[in-house]
C-alpha cells in the first residue's frame, strides 16, 4: 500500500539559493510554517560530511513540525541520519533496491521522465513520483533544447497511471505566477480520475525573500487541485479492508442464502441461476404480472433487467419495482441495451422515475444513453467505443439519480456520486460469452443484501470476488 504521505506542497533544497543574510534551516522552517508539507534535501555541492550535518539539521525541524523528511539520491545519507525516505533519479539505485536496503517504511519517490518510467515505478511499489520539469528552470538546467514536459504532458502523465495507487508531483519551473494555470489545466483534463498530489518547488521557495509567505501564496493554488474522490483497485493494489469484508460477505451469504428475485433476460436465466446458486444465494426468477410484488417484497434484492423487454415485462418490472422500494428491498437495475432503440430508452427512463433503483449496472453504452452524455454508443446489447471521462460520467449520473452507478467494462467505474473507484480488473474472455455482465448484475445483488456499501467483480482468475467499497 502506498504511504498515506502529503506532498501537496514539497519543498526540494538547495543552499546556493538561500537569500544572503539566512541560512538553510531558516528558510525550511519559514516555509514549513507558510505551508510546506513535505522536505527534500538536494544539495548538489556538499561532500558526503557536509550533506549528512545538513541533513541532520533539516531533519530535526522537520520533525519538529511533523513533516516528512527525505534524501535526494543518497541512501547511505539516508541511512546515515534515519530519514523518512530517499528520492531516487532514473540513474540512481533502483526502487526495489532502495526497498530492500531502507526497509517497508521508508518514503521512496523517483522522477519520471517519460509515462512508461511512471508505470515502472508504480508497478516497483514507489510511493509517488516527480514528473519531468513543466517548464525549462535554471536551477536544474536540462539543455537548449529541452522545452519542457508542459501541462499537456502533465495531463499524460496523470491519465498513464490512473491504475495505479501513487502520487504524483509536477516539478520544474513551477511559480506562483503559473502554477494556477497548470492546475487549471489539470482539473479541466484528467481524463481517468487521476489529478495532481502535489507540487514540488526549489526557487520559488528557498530564492524568495520572505520563504514563509511565499509559501503560503504557493498552498493556496494548491488548494485549488481538484480532489477526485477516486480509489483504484487491482491485484496490484490490493485493499486488504475489502477483503476481508468480501470474505465476511461471502460468509453470511453462504450461511443464510438470501432469495433474490430475478426478473432478468430469456438468454441469461439459467445461467445468472446457477451463479446465484454458487455463490450461496437462492435465486427466484420470477415475472408474472400477478405474483412480482409478492416476491420483491420477501427478497433479499430485486434484480431488474430489461433484456427481454415486451409491455407485460415492462409492467412486471414497475410492480417488483415499486413492492421493493415499499418493503425496502433494494433493486439493481440493468437497463440493458438502453441506447439501442428509443422504445428502450424511455422504459428505462421511466422505469428510473418510478422507483428507488439501489445500484444501476450498464455497459458503457447503456450508461452513456441513459445520461445523454459520455460518448460510448451501443451496437444491439453490446457498447462499442470509450467514454472520454468515465469518472465524471458515473460519478454525475449517481448524482442526478441519486444511486449507484456501476459502468461495467474492461475497467469498471463505479460511483455514489461522492466517491468513485475504477477496477481493473476485467477479463478479456468475458466478451467471449453472453451474459456476463447480466450475471454481475445479479451478483452485485445478492452482495447489497448484505452490505449496501460493496459491489463486486471478478478478477483475473475469474472465480475470485472481489467488493469494491464505496
Ligand atoms: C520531487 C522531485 N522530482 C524530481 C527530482 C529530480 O530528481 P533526479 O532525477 O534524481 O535529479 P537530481 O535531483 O538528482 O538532479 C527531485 N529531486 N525531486
Ligand atoms: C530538482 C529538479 N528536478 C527537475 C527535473 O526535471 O527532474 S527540475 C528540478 C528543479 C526545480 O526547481 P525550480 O522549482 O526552481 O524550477
Amino acid at each position: 500500500m502506498v504511504k498515506n504521505i502529503d506532498i501537496s506542497l514539497y519543498l526540494v533544497t538547495d543552499s546556493s539559493l538561500v537569500p544572503k543574510g539566512k541560512t538553510l534551516a531558516q528558510v525550511v522552517e519559514e516555509a514549513i510554517e507558510g505551508g510546506v508539507t513535505f522536505v527534500q534535501l538536494r544539495e548538489k555541492e556538499c561532500d558526503t560530511r557536509e550533506f549528512i550535518q545538513k541533513a541532520i539539521e533539516i531533519k530535526k525541524i522537520c520533525k519538529e513540525h511533523n513533516v516528512p523528511f527525505v534524501i535526494n539520491d543518497r541512501i547511505d545519507v539516508a541511512l546515515a541520519v534515519d530519514a523518512d525516505g530517499v528520492h531516487l533519479g532514473q540513474q540512481d539505485m533502483t526502487i526495489e533496491m532502495a526497498k530492500s536496503i531502507l526497509g517497508p517504511n521508508k518514503i521512496i519517490g523517483i522522477t519520471a521522465e517519460t509515462n512508461e518510467q511512471a508505470i515502472a515505478a508504480a508497478k516497483a511499489g514507489a510511493d509517488y513520483i516527480g514528473s519531468l520539469a513543466i517548464y525549462p528552470t535554471s536551477t536544474k538546467p536540462r539543455g537548449e533544447d529541452f522545452t519542457g514536459l508542459g501541462k499537456e504532458g502533465l495531463v499524460s502523465l496523470l491519465d498513464s497511471i490512473s491504475e495505479y495507487d501513487m502520487k504524483v508531483v509536477a516539478i520544474g519551473g513551477l511559480n506562483s505566477s503559473n502554477l494556477d494555470d497548470v492546475v487549471q489545466y489539470c482539473n479541466k483534463n484528467i481524463t481517468k480520475g487521476k489529478n495532481l498530489d502535489g507540487v514540488a518547488v526549489v526557487s520559488a521557495i528557498i530564492a524568495a525573500p520572505d520563504a514563509k509567505k511565499a509559501s503560503a501564496e504557493l498552498a493556496s493554488i494548491i488548494a485549488k487541485i481538484e480532489k477526485v474522490n477516486t480509489k483504484t483497485l487491482n491485484a496490484a493494489t490490493p485493499d486488504y479492508e475489502i477483503v476481508k469484508k468480501v470474505g465476511e460477505a461471502l460468509y453470511r451469504i453462504k450461511a443464510n442464502s438470501p432469495l433474490i428475485h430475478t426478473l432478468t433476460n430469456f438468454v441469461v436465466m439459467n445461467d445468472t441461476a446457477n451463479a446465484t446458486i454458487e455463490i450461496g444465494g437462492s435465486p427466484c426468477m420470477a415475472h408474472a404480472l400477478g405474483e412480482v410484488e409478492e416476491f420483491a417484497t420477501i427478497a433479499g434484492c430485486v434484480v431488474i433487467n430489461i433484456g427481454s423487454l415486451s409491455a407485460e415485462w415492462n409492467d412486471s418490472f414497475y410492480l417488483a419495482g415499486r413492492a421493493a422500494e415499499k418493503a425496502g428491498t433494494p433493486v439493481v437495475f440493468d437497463p440493458v441495451a438502453a441506447g439501442a432503440t428509443h422504445y428502450r430508452l424511455k422504459t428505462c427512463k421511466s422505469l428510473l422515475q418510478s422507483f428507488k433503483v439501489t445500484v444501476l449496472k450498464g455497459n458503457a453504452g447503456e450508461i452513456s444513453a441513459i445520461a445523454g452524455f459520455g460518448g460510448a454508443a451501443s451496437k444491439g446489447v453490446d457498447s462499442t467505443g470509450t467514454v472520454d471521462k468515465p469518472f465524471e460520467l458515473v460519478s454525475k449520473l449517481a448524482q442526478q439519480l441519486n444511486t449507484c452507478v456501476c459502468m461495467t467494462g474492461a475497467t469498471d467505474y463505479i460511483s455514489d456520486g461522492k466517491k468513485s473507484i475504477s477496477l481493473h480488473n476485467g477479463h478479456e474472455m468475458l466478451g467471449n460469452i453472453t451474459g456476463s455482465g447480466c450475471t454481475v448484475g445479479n451478483l452485485v445483488g445478492k452482495f447489497y443484501y448484505y452490505y449496501y456499501n460493496y459491489y463486486y467483480y471478478y478478477n483475473d482468475d475469474d472465480d475470485f470476488i472481489i467488493y469494491v467499497y464505496i
